[in-house]
Parts: C-alpha cells; sequence; structure tokens
C-alpha cells in the first residue's frame, strides 16, 4: 500500500513495532502465561488460549455458499455468548482486552485477528500473513460451532460449511489446541475439578506445553501418551479431537509429529485462512508487510510567516553504513525543489521481532533546514538514501499543509483548559481565523 493510509499505517505499526512486555496488544500475552481473567498466571488459563479460541468461534458460524457469517466480532453480542456452543467466558475476557484496541480505523473485528496473529506470534508459532478490513456485524450470526459430542460427520459437514476440507479440519484443530484445555467450570464432565494451585480453573490442558505453540499435540499424540481431554476423556462421546484427528488413519497427525517445520507452515496457512473467512462483500487489503519507508506524525506549525515543519521517518532493515547520509527532499506549491539533510545526531534504532527500524526525528529545533517559506509551503516529501531516491515508486509522500498549528495556540493557567489557533491554507498564504492573545486563566 501507499503513504499515507491511516488505517493500514496504525495497523503496520501494531504489527511489526512490537517490544515484547511494553505496551500494545503483546503486552498482553507477554510472558505467554498471561492470564487477565479469574486467578490470573495460577488459574491454568491464558489470554493467548482465550484469543485463538474466539476467533475459531467467531469465524464457525460462516457458510461459504451463503457468504454469511464469518471473522466478524458477532461474537459480541450476548445472544451468541449465552449458546451453549460458545460455553465458557473465554469470549468475553478476550473482548474486554482486545476489544479496547479498536479504532475507528480497525474494526473489533480485526483486533481478533490481530489477537490471535500476535498471540501465536509471540509465543512461539509461525508469522502468519496479516490482512486488513474486517467489518463488525451489526447482531448475532446463525448458530454453527461444533460442539465435542457431536459425531464426526457432523464436524466433517461443519467444516465443509464454513470452507474447509476434511484433512484441513484436523490440521486447523490441532493448531488450535497446540494452545489451552478444557476448563472444568464450562464443561465439567470433561474436564474434572483439580485441587492444584497452579491451576485453580481446573483446566485439562491438551498438550504439556499449552502456553507454547508446538507440535506437543501431535508428537504426544501419536506416541500415545497424550492427556488431551478430547482424545482420553473418559466419556468418549465428547472425544472429539480423538475422532477428528483419527478420521484419516493418523496419516495428518503423524505427518506433524514427524515435522515441527510442516506442522508451523500449515498452521500459518490455515490460521490467516480461518482469519480471512469474513462475510461476502467484505474486502480484505493486501498482506500487510513491513514499510520499507515510513513517515509518522509529520506536523506543521505556523510562526508568523514561517511554516515550521516537523515529523519522524522511520527506514526498516537498512544495510549498515557508517557514512549515511539521508535526505528529506520536499517539493513546494511553486513549483520548487528542496532537501535537508537529516542529522544523525536525531537518529535512533529499535531491534523488533521481524526487522530493525531506524528513525530520524526532522524539524527539530536544531535542524533549521526545516523552517520553510509559508507562502511556498510543501506538497509532497521524498527521501534520499546514500544517494537511492526513495519516492513510492515516483508518486512520492504526500503531506497536507492545508491546516496548521499558529504558535499562538496555547494552554491557559492551570494547563487544564487549551486553545488551538488553527491556521488555513487559502491559495499561497495562511489565514488564521482565530488570533487571540494567550493568556492566563485569571488575567
Ligand atoms: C470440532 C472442532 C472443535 C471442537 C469440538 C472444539 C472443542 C473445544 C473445547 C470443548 C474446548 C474447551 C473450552 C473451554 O473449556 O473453555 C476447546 C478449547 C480450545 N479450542 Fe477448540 N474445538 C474445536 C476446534 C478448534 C479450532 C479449529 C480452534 C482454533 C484454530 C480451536 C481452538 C481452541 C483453543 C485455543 C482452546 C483453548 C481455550 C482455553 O484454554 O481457554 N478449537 N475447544
Amino acid at each position: 500500500y501507499l503513504w499515507p493510509n491511516p488505517a493500514l499505517d496504525q495497523v503496520e505499526t501494531i504489527l511489526y513495532e512490537i517490544l515484547p512486555g511494553t505496551t500494545g496488544i503483546a503486552s498482553f500475552v507477554q510472558p505467554c502465561d498471561t492470564f487477565t481473567g479469574t486467578g490470573g498466571t495460577t488459574s491454568g488459563r491464558s489470554n493467548a488460549a482465550d484469543w485463538i479460541r474466539t476467533a475459531y468461534h467467531d469465524m464457525a458460524t460462516h457458510n461459504v455458499t451463503a457468504g454469511t457469517g464469518g471473522l466478524d466480532a458477532s461474537i459480541r453480542f450476548a445472544e451468541e455468548q449465552a449458546r451453549a456452543e460458545n460455553a465458557g467466558d473465554g469470549f468475553s475476557n478476550t473482548l474486554t482486552v482486545l476489544a479496547g484496541f479498536s479504532t475507528r480505523y480497525v474494526s473489533v473485528a480485526d483486533t481478533l485477528a490481530l489477537g490471535t496473529v500476535i498471540a501465536v506470534e509471540e509465543c512461539g508459532g509461525p508469522q502468519i500473513p496479516y490482512r486488513a478490513g474486517r467489518v463488525d456485524a451489526t447482531e448475532a450470526n446463525l448458530p454453527g460451532v461444533p460442539q465435542p459430542q457431536d459425531p464426526l460427520q457432523s464436524h466433517i459437514a461443519t467444516f465443509a460449511r464454513e470452507g474447509f476440507t476434511q484433512t484441513e479440519m484436523i490440521s486447523l484443530v490441532a493448531c488450535g489446541h497446540t494452545f489451552g484445555g478444557v476448563t472444568h467450570s464450562a464443561f465439567p464432565t470433561i474436564a474434572p475439578a483439580l485441587t492444584d494451585p497452579l491451576n485453580t480453573q481446573s483446566v485439562a490442558h491438551f498438550d504439556t506445553t499449552n502456553v507454547h505453540f508446538d507440535n506437543n499435540v501431535a508428537t504426544e499424540y501419536i506416541s500415545g501418551i497424550t492427556q488431551n481431554p478430547l482424545v482420553v476423556g473418559s466419556n468418549d462421546t465428547t472425544n472429539s479431537d480423538k475422532r477428528i484427528f483419527g478420521s484419516d488413519g493418523n496419516v495428518t497427525m503423524q505427518s506433524f509429529a514427524n515435522s515441527p517445520d510442516l506442522f508451523a507452515s500449515t498452521c500459518a496457512t490455515l490460521l490467516a485462512r480461518m482469519l480471512d473467512t469474513v462475510p461476502s462483500g467484505v474486502e480484505l487489503s493486501d498482506v500487510i508487510t513491513p514499510m520499507p519507508v515510513k513517515p509518522t506524525t509529520p506536523i506543521f506549525t505556523l510562526d508568523g510567516d514561517v511554516l515550521k515543519f516537523t515529523g519522524r521517518v522511520r527506514f526498516w532493515n537498512l544495510t549498515a553504513n557508517a557514512n549515511r547520509v539521508v535526505l528529506l527532499l520536499w517539493d513546494d506549491h511553486h513549483g520548487g525543489v528542496r532537501n535537508s539533510t537529516l542529522l544523525s545526531s536525531l537518529k535512533s534504532s529499535t531491534t523488533y521481532p521481524y526487522g530493525v527500524a531506524t528513525s530520524f526525528i526532522f524539524g527539530n529545533s536544531s535542524d533549521a533546514g526545516l523552517s520553510l517559506d509559508a507562502a511556498a509551503g510543501i506538497k509532497t516529501m521524498r527521501f534520499s538514501v546514500d544517494g537511492e531516491l526513495q519516492d513510492q515508486g515516483g508518486v512520492g509522500f504526500a503531506v497536507q499543509d492545508g491546516f496548521a498549528f499558529s504558535t499562538t495556540s496555547c494552554f491557559f493557567g492551570n494547563n487544564a483548559t487549551a486553545q488551538y489557533d488553527v491556521a488555513v491554507r487559502v491559495l499561497c498564504f495562511y489565514s488564521l481565523a482565530v488570533l487571540t492573545q494567550c493568556r492566563s486563566a485569571t488575567a
């Protein structure tokens, strides 16, 4: 995609500027046994598992023929959560955290998808290609989530209705059930009550590494040592994983037990498809990859006749160069082309899970080059890195200098109230509508 795109710019930051344990969605799945519901980390449960199950249950109402249902956050409606097929409080726990990351550009359904991607990636799993643009449902979907007591033929039919083959069903269930387990309060006949201070919600885990993505769900199943309550549960009627995993003579599960890489790559593909299963008519973006050059927070301030331009530009995975020269070039409204060298003293680098971001601040007070002639203004930016032009394939980075805060803006005495004087660009000069003398609250 091309910058600026406020929606995708925001998602790109969420996906790639992840510093585990600090802020954002990732901080809720780091460490991976983090659980923000009752009992915290000693509950036996985890946010990561809740989030992945929630995304599946939200998607599982999809009807590939009718084009209805899918990942559309309809699970947020009480009517859906009250259904037997959605037993447990995992959905409300999930929404309490993830819906808080929804913005005017990121739907709740997108946050559910992001939650799955980030939980899997942060907890040992593969990178999952992410597309943006899910649309939130305005009412509950029809029922349709599979349940443990359903017969195998019903499970096969349910996954076919969702758009997945039998082999994909086996795989997707294994990909999900590498996390978490069955909770006693939601399924008392499957998960017995325990008296374990480190598992206070009595969760019968699907494998021995229940907060980690790995193929142990397959190796333990194939080697016959699994404690998966949906395989070796005392009531065979609810042993749905046993029926599903064994439905092709264990061929798929054996292949996963043989190869952690095959398991990871299959799960990356199928979880992406699960998250991209949306009602017909919803158009998702292309897969979001890190922007090689990404300006952020461009801000114009009018100081008399001078237009101050400040901002930041982030370069992704630059090759090392001790003599690096980075230029900001810009076209003004009068046909002029100007440039300014971005100072290495205003450079910073951050290493993220999928790459290194090198950022330059421009327009800082020590960088006098970005005091612009207000009449000429600025239309488009480009960057030059060690002589190589970065201009989004000739399009440039469009900026709008149609509005600028005036330096006459101010806070009043107690800083609780502010006055923003906004100058509007009219043809070739700025018209400042409110030219008030700032004063203290008591003046
Ligand atoms: C026939 C299909 C499936 C059945 C019958 C089934 C059944 C169940 C049951 C009974 C639980 C226990 C829930 C609780 O106690 O809160 C569970 C948990 C879970 N399921 Fe499934 N499941 C199926 C498919 C899937 C799929 C396709 C995924 C995701 C790709 C998935 C992901 C999860 C996760 C992550 C948990 C753990 C939740 C937690 O520990 O809080 N399941 N599943």
